[in-house]
């Protein structure tokens, strides 16, 4: 059956700010307390949706969830009035306060693993939402998430979206930024699920920055996808990279159908891992991009493999990467060399994701791939696909709600809750997506 990949891209939120809340992110420890600009950031992130649309690729947009999230400071016991929560939060604990705001799930990628249907026994499209363990203001997303994607994922006949793995370190899961999937589209493929560590076995782990991604939590949503164990690898990823900076494995390798596009250091036991997809994957390409042309530190600093590799019709690839790629002369470099080259990666094409990138987010943090067939696709809640239409009015929805300046001070202001929540309520009339956020029930 063919297939086509669709990309649900995550709408930044209008708590949008720099707090330095991901130990092991390096961009966002240095970008802490930084002025944020939420109306920019949105209006980049749908640039790049909208032109990707044109370009005859299939977007989709995922909503931003409600923040601050005012049950979770009560629950830490900040008590009282809304009012009253956000102002003791804001005094004794701005920390917490930040951690309650963030517009963290903005990058999708750490939304969800997906496995499309013909990898799965029951022949659905199996989504597991990530429980984001390792940090607490991304572990809050997982409820809304699900919330979302079932919203969004709605026909059960296609679609099975899976609650999140135990709240557990044990069951660290990251979602789609620690797993990558061969093959065509529409026909099996092999997946692959890369881990940080794993916990029942010691072995190799980073010295200087945590490790989010466990074998365990990988394993888990093996199986709950009804993968063919034959067709699913698990590797892990380098630990020296991940003290370098790379906290998930989408900041040093991408794929797409039969190619892998990663740094040479990117995984432990790369030679027997790309042996291992060569015999397993028909027609597998591994552009594997040495230390001496590109460093690994210029890699997390360019995000150049934070990149997406999308399918053109006639079967060449196109590489979007973020403008920091390009400002950086040897990376551009290497760039301009590979498109070059004769090989797979034929186009570049580079979008300013500034406000996403100062947090660790670049394009490819920014969106959930989903390979979908024809009947799955006309399954799909059809008010959050991409178009002219619903371009303008985003646009003008971020207009009408958002701020152009966003610090920590800022998020006690019981007025931007009230703001939030105006264009959340507004926004899941404009997507016909029911009630979905707490402040709706
Ligand atoms: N896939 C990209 C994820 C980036 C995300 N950054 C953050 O949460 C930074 C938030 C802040 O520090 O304000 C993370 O590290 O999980």
């Amino acid at each position: 059956m063919s297939g086509r990949e669709v990309n649900f891209d995550g709408l930044v939120g209008l708590t949008h700010h720099y707090a330095g809340l991901s130990f092991g992110n390096e961009a966002s420890t240095r970008n802490q307390l930084q002025p944020a600009n939420p109306r920019l950031a949105a209006k980049q992130g749908l640039i790049k949706m909208k032109a990707l649309a044109d370009m005859g690729f299939i977007q989709a947009v995922i909503p931003p969830h409600e923040r601050p999230n005012l049950a979770a400071l009560r629950q830490l016991g900040f008590c009282g009035s809304d009012e009253q929560v956000l102002a003791k939060a804001a005094k004794t604990a701005p920390q917490l306060l930040s951690a309650c705001s963030s517009a963290s799930a903005m990058w999708v990628a750490n939304a969800a693993t997906v496995s499309p249907s013909a990898d799965s026994a029951d022949g659905r499209v199996h989504l597991t939402v990530a429980n984001l363990n390792n940090k607490f203001h991304r572990a809050m997303e997982a409820p809304t998430t699900t919330a979302l994607l079932r919203a969004i994922f709605c026909d059960s006949a296609h679609f099975s979206v899976h609650d999140a793995l135990p709240q557990i370190a044990m069951f660290g899961d990251e979602g789609a930024a620690n797993h990558n999937r061969f093959g065509g589209y529409g026909e099996p493929g092999v997946q692959l699920f890369i881990y940080g560590r794993e916990e029942n076995q010691g072995g190799v782990v980073p010295g200087r920055y945590p490790a989010r991604q466990t074998r365990e939590a990988s394993e888990a949503v093996a199986r709950l996808h009804q993968l063919d164990p034959a067709r699913t690898l698990f590797a892990q990823q380098n630990p020296a990279v991940i003290d370098q900076g790379v906290f998930h494995n989408d900041v040093i390798a991408v794929s797409n159908q039969q190619v892998l596009f990663c740094h040479q250091q990117a995984f432990l036991h790369q030679a027997a891992l790309l042996a291992d997809l060569a015999e397993r994957v028909p027609g597998f390409t591994a552009i594997v991009v040495p230390e001496a042309q590109v460093s690994v530190s210029d890699a997390v600093n360019t995000y150049l493999f934070n990149s997406q590799l999308l399918s053109q019709p006639d079967g060449s690839m196109l590489l979007v990467v973020p403008e920091e790629s390009r400002q950086h002369a040897g990376v551009w470099r290497y760039l301009c060399e590979l498109v070059e080259s004769g090989g797979p990666i034929r186009e570049l094409k580079v979008f300013d994701l500034r406000e996403s990138m100062c947090n660790g987010g670049g394009p490819a943090c920014l969106r959930l791939r989903v390979a979908l067939t024809a009947a799955e696709q006309a399954a799909v809640n059809p008010q959050v696909i991409m178009n002219d239409g619903l371009f303008t009015r985003l646009n003008a929805w971020v207009d009408r709600y958002y701020r152009d300046r966003l610090t920590q001070q800022d998020l006690a202001d019981p007025l931007l809750l009230r703001e939030g929540r105006e264009a959340l309520e507004a926004l899941t009339r404009m997507l016909d997506l029911g009630n979905v956020y707490p402040f709706q029930r």
